[in-house]
């Protein structure tokens, strides 16, 4: 049989390139890169600043052939130029919004590699960062201050007709460390331009987001909604201020997290109060109040973002007032605290936040170079590829129009399904955590191919080579488990027990298996404990391919017949010590 080539990698982790290095902008302006201090799903993101400047910014770099970063560029250019902001800003009298501008893109060569980049101003640290100081919470002030900036920031993107679709404490930033008033909405990998929404959930696209604060809509399939952003926002808030949300267990079962999302939304507001106790009428009122106006607003609609804001601004006031009547009882300062707060208040809604010099601690350096990074949106959908105007930017000295380069991500030569699903195909995940970016829309089409061809395979049985998981009880139980192609000799299931207490698993996934990962890195397997665990099975190379509900079938199999096994064994082995399966 002709040996299949291993599929072209699709996305890589930019090389990394040294501090020091210019680049020459189309502007004519050089820009220096700075010191790494994070790195995206497969960009680097580097400090960087403008020849003769000292002003601090953030460069993302990515290889040119990865899609990640051109989803961002696209949304930048199309409506976060900083001359748009600032006309929205004037228009609607206001001095500052949540809301980062692009400062450049382009492309530079570096060791013979062509690397995209972008230009955005550098933040102090990250909402998540903050929450997790802070003991996995916020308190109520502070996560409506916040709640307060992203309205802000989510009004402009609605008005310019995109969903952000993500909405999250990892995607906000702070301007200035600690200070929550100047939250700034970030990552648009999933922002979505919403102008040619249908109201037709499509399964391929269901739970997309990131499955504990997604909303229903998404849920459901459809395409991320300006309703949506409020209720991910409203999920949010319940996060942040209670540290927790009803289905945070369910986060691996989109479905069970959508049904008990689905259950609490109707059951609002009494399964809002279940879960904030003790928090002021005026906050809980006001979250109860964005289920409502998202619920209320149709699939197209825009939202009534001026009567969210007033809820808002009316928990902030309630909350601090809560904060003071706190104060007053520990800190015996009762007027001045009162005050004090009220003048907080004031601030924190009518005041927008000056320019403040960005800083940045040690200790936040080393936690976001250290914490796990999101799998994020494969690339950009092709609906929207197919909409791109984008403006021409260079370097050193050679222009080019971004929407050739879009195009160039995939080899020409290839047929359009072929690059489609090219396109889509999965980025390697990192381990499991909580609040994952997942995106099966931008697969989808890579998923529809592989159940294609694993529909292909198994009427034709005898070209299956399943994929068999060594099981050894004494191996390291945090390994992932070794993954095999070698023809099973087991009956029409495919399962199989090894001798000396270890077994083997069939999964019928032989197409999705690279020869590659017979001499992968897992090595090592994992207990029985864990093999059996559907989270665990999700790791195993293959099986994550596959799109959700496939996966879960899978998974479910796998489980029953490894239990079977495994029961079948022990009944043998009390017949016979020497069972051999
Ligand atoms: N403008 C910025 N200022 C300060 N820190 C930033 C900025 N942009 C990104 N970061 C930090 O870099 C890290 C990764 O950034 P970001 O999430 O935007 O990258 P990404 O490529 O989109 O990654 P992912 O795939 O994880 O979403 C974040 O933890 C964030 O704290």
């Amino acid at each position: 049989m002709p040996q299949k080539k291993p599929a072209k990698k699709l996305h890589e982790l930019a090389p990394e390139v040294k501090a020091g290095f210019k680049i020459d902008d189309i502007s004519k302006r050089t820009f220096i890169v700075g010191k790494q201090f994070a790195t995206g799903g497969f960009g680097r993101i580097h400090t960087c600043t403008e020849q003769g400047k000292s002003q601090e910014m953030v460069m993302k770099i990515e290889p040119s052939t990865n899609g990640p970063l051109l989803t961002e560029v696209v949304v930048f250019n199309r409506i976060l130029k900083k001359e748009m902001i600032d006309t929205y800003k004037k228009n609607k009298k206001i001095q500052w919004i949540g809301l980062p501008h692009l400062i450049a893109n382009g492309y530079f060569t570096y060791n013979s590699e062509k690397m995209r980049y972008m230009i955005i101003p550098k933040y102090a640290m990250s909402l998540e960062g903050a929450r997790e100081a802070n003991g996995g919470k916020l308190s109520a002030k502070d996560s409506m201050v916040v709640a307060n900036c992203i309205i802000g920031a989510l009004e402009y993107l609605h008005d310019s007709d995109y969903a952000h679709a993500d909405v999250k404490a990892a995607n906000i930033l702070l301007e200035k460390q600690g200070v929550y008033s100047t939250s700034v909405l970030v990552d648009f990998g999933l922002a979505h331009r919403t102008t040619n929404n249908v109201d037709k959930p499509d399964k391929k696209r269901a739970h997309n987001g990131t499955c504990i604060f997604t909303s229903t809509d998404a849920h459901r399939g459809n395409n991320p909604s300006f309703r949506g952003d409020v209720e991910i926002l409203a999920y949010n808030l319940i996060m942040w201020i209670s540290g927790t949300l009803p289905w945070l267990a369910l986060e691996s079962s989109p479905d069970k997290v959508f049904e008990a999302k689905q259950k609490f939304v109707a059951g609002l507001p009494g399964t809002l109060q279940n879960v904030l106790t003790s928090q002021p009428a005026a906050v809980t009122g006001c979250i109860s109040t964005m289920f409502d106006v998202s619920m209320k607003t149709q699939y197209k609609d825009k939202v009534d973002m001026e009567k969210l804001k007033k809820v808002v601004a009316g928990a902030i006031q309630s909350a601090s007032g809560a904060v003071s009547k706190e104060s007053k009882t520990t800190a015996k300062t009762p007027k001045k605290v009162t005050r004090k707060a009220k003048e907080e208040v004031e601030d924190d809604v009518d005041d927008e936040p000056k320019p403040k010099k960005k800083v940045e601690t040690k200790s936040e350096k080393t936690k976001k170079t250290v914490r796990p990074k999101t799998p994020k949106r494969i690339e950009t959908e092709e609906d929207e590829e197919d909409e791109m105007e984008l403006p021409t930017s260079s370097t050193n000295g050679k222009y080019k129009d971004e929407s050739d380069e879009e195009e160039e991500l995939i080899p020409r030569s290839t047929t359009r399904s072929a690059r489609a699903a090219a396109r889509s195909q999965p980025r390697p995940q990192p381990s499991i955590r909580l609040g994952v970016t997942t995106s099966t829309a931008s697969s989808s089409r890579a998923a529809r191919k592989i159940e294609q061809k694993y529909k292909r395979l198994s009427t034709n049985k005898s070209s299956l080579v399943p994929v068999s998981i060594a099981d050894s009880d004494d191996d390291d139980d945090d390994a992932p488990p070794a993954v095999s192609t070698e023809p099973s000799t087991s009956s029409a299931g495919g399962t199989k027990r090894s001798s000396g207490g270890g077994g083997e698993i069939a999964l019928k996934t032989p197409a999705l298996v690279a020869p590659a990962i017979k001499k992968a890195k897992y090595k090592s397997g994992i207990s029985s404990a864990t093999k059996a665990s559907p989270t665990e099975l999700r790791r195993v190379p293959g099986v994550r391919n596959f799109p959700k509900g496939r996966r879960t079938m899978l998974i479910k199999e796998t489980t029953t017949k490894y239990q079977e096994k495994r029961a079948a064994t022990e009944t043998n082995h009390d017949d016979s010590s020497s069972s051999d399966l």
